[in-house]
């Protein structure tokens, strides 16, 4: 199947960071591609993906970038797609340089900025734009959510279980 989500990075050194979003896009079996566009070092093959997104069949583009992350603002500014930028930290700043550089777009121009190395939710919500026009996909990601709230539920009963067990107790579901 042809890529429908664009998951782009300023260098070959964000992937390990940048893998969560395409293992997310992978767990709703949405296919994408991967690519290094960096704004600063190959400004005009950036420009020209960004222009060609849109007609090449891609939906949204999930943007990560470290340092003076100016890639997702500059991809946004010449594509009409949604684009979800992610702040990749750094060895120095701790990511605020990037969450900064991402975060603050001019009005008119908007990126979705997730946390700091948040990938992860980057390609869910590529997932979840993609799900509002899409009925099956909707339904998988109710089913995604109805499994994170069991899996907290389930959290919160051994949490109980190990307290009680020691002789404490608290919370809605202790009785005391
Ligand atoms: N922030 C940008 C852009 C850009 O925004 O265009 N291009 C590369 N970079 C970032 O430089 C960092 C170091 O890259 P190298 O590891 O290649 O030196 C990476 O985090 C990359 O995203």
């Amino acid at each position: 199947m042809s890529p429908v989500v664009g998951i782009v990075m300023g260098s070959d050194s964000d992937w390990p960071v940048m893998e969560a979003a395409a293992q997310a896009l992978d767990e709703f079996e949405i296919p994408y591609e991967v690519d290094v566009v960096s704004a600063h070092r190959m400004p005009h093959e950036m420009i020209a993906y960004g222009e060609q997104a849109a007609e090449r069949g891609l939906k949204a583009i999930i943007a990560g970038a470290g340092g003076a992350a100016h890639l997702p603002g500059m991809l946004a500014s010449v594509t009409p797609l949604p684009v979800i930028g992610v702040p990749v930290p750094l060895k120095y700043l701790d990511g605020m340089d990037s969450l900064l550089s991402i975060v603050q777009m001019p009005a008119g121009v908007p990126v979705a900025t997730v946390s700091v190395g948040g990938a992860r939710n980057a390609g869910l919500l590529a997932a979840r734009m993609l799900a509002a026009h899409d009925e099956e996909l909707l339904t998988r990601m109710r089913e995604f959510q109805q499994e994170l709230n069991d899996q907290a539920t389930e959290k919160g009963k051994r949490l109980r279980a190990k307290v009680e067990g020691a002789g404490g107790g608290f919370g809605f579901g202790s009785g005391k």
